[in-house]
């Protein structure tokens, strides 16, 4: 079991997160639900490592991992899906995906991730991962990676960001893919249709943990509480600066 206990994080004075706690149970799948600038990336970087709390601590299995960084969390099988991909010039998909083929993987199982995150092998592998793909191609890429490494935990951080309309289909086949392996999933999303595709909820805002449950019955109260948030009514019409009434 991953989890944060008490994990509290301040940076340039302003506390992001206020004692967040969450667990996450093996196999299970989980998602992080709030609005912009909820906090949600920030609990994403801290489960990886990128980030330490400046209060708290990230517990697996019972260990203490919380000075753990990047590279031995990801030993231990816990991954992070970005949420800007990555480009890497002079690189194959094929060799960017197999490691420059230190990773144990077939040419089926490359095949049939690739048809996952509906990038066919034939057409993609050989492409290079660099700006001539586009930047949904990339995330997909991206995707493929953490699926190929079958990790422990995959933390999706809003897998569905730059994608077309095809991406509820790909999230669906993604997770049913990650369930299959046992792969605990966390999912990191401002989208409730989203978020109803995993079974458990983490509603976020203002860095702490609104409310917790079902993912259908926290969406539920997301898409309340979310209606009559004079702040999210505010940002909606941009009384920021008094302009851009409705839209
Ligand atoms: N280094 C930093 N200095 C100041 N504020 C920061 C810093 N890093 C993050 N923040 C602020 O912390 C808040 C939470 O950021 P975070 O990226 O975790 O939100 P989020 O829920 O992932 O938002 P989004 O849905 O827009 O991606 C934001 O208001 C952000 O501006």
């Amino acid at each position: 079991m991953l989890l944060l206990r008490n994990v509290t994080y301040s940076t340039n004075g302003r506390k992001i997160l206020d004692k967040i706690n969450m667990r996450f149970k093996e196999g299970m799948s989980y998602s992080i639900l709030g609005p912009n600038g909820a906090g949600k990336s920030t609990i994403a970087y801290i489960l990886m490592g990128v980030i330490k709390p400046s209060d708290g601590k990230v517990l697996l299995d019972d260990r203490d991992i919380t000075d753990l960084s990047i590279t031995e969390r990801a030993k231990l099988g816990i991954t992070l899906l970005w949420q800007e991909p990555a480009r890497y010039d002079g690189i194959t998909v094929e060799e960017y995906l197999t490691l420059g083929g230190k990773l144990n993987v077939d040419k089926e199982e490359l095949k049939e991730i690739l048809e996952i995150v509906g990038l066919p092998y034939e057409l993609y592998h050989s492409r290079f991962v660099d700006k001539s793909l586009s930047g949904g191609e990339r995330k997909r890429v991206e995707l493929a990676s953490v699926l190929l490494l079958k990790p422990k935990y995959a933390i999706l951080d809003e897998p569905d960001s730059g994608l077309d309309i095809t991406a509820s289909g790909l999230i669906d086949k993604t997770l049913e893919y990650l369930r299959k392996i046992g792969t605990t999933v966390i999912l990191i999303t401002h989208h409730e249709d989203i978020a109803k595709k995993t079974e458990f909820s983490y509603f976020v805002c203002g860095g702490k943990v609104v409310r917790k449950g079902f993912s259908d019955e926290v969406v539920e109260y997301y898409k309340r509480a979310c209606g009559k948030c004079p702040l999210l009514e505010g940002m909606r019409y941009g009384h920021q600066d008094g302009s851009s009434k409705g839209i």
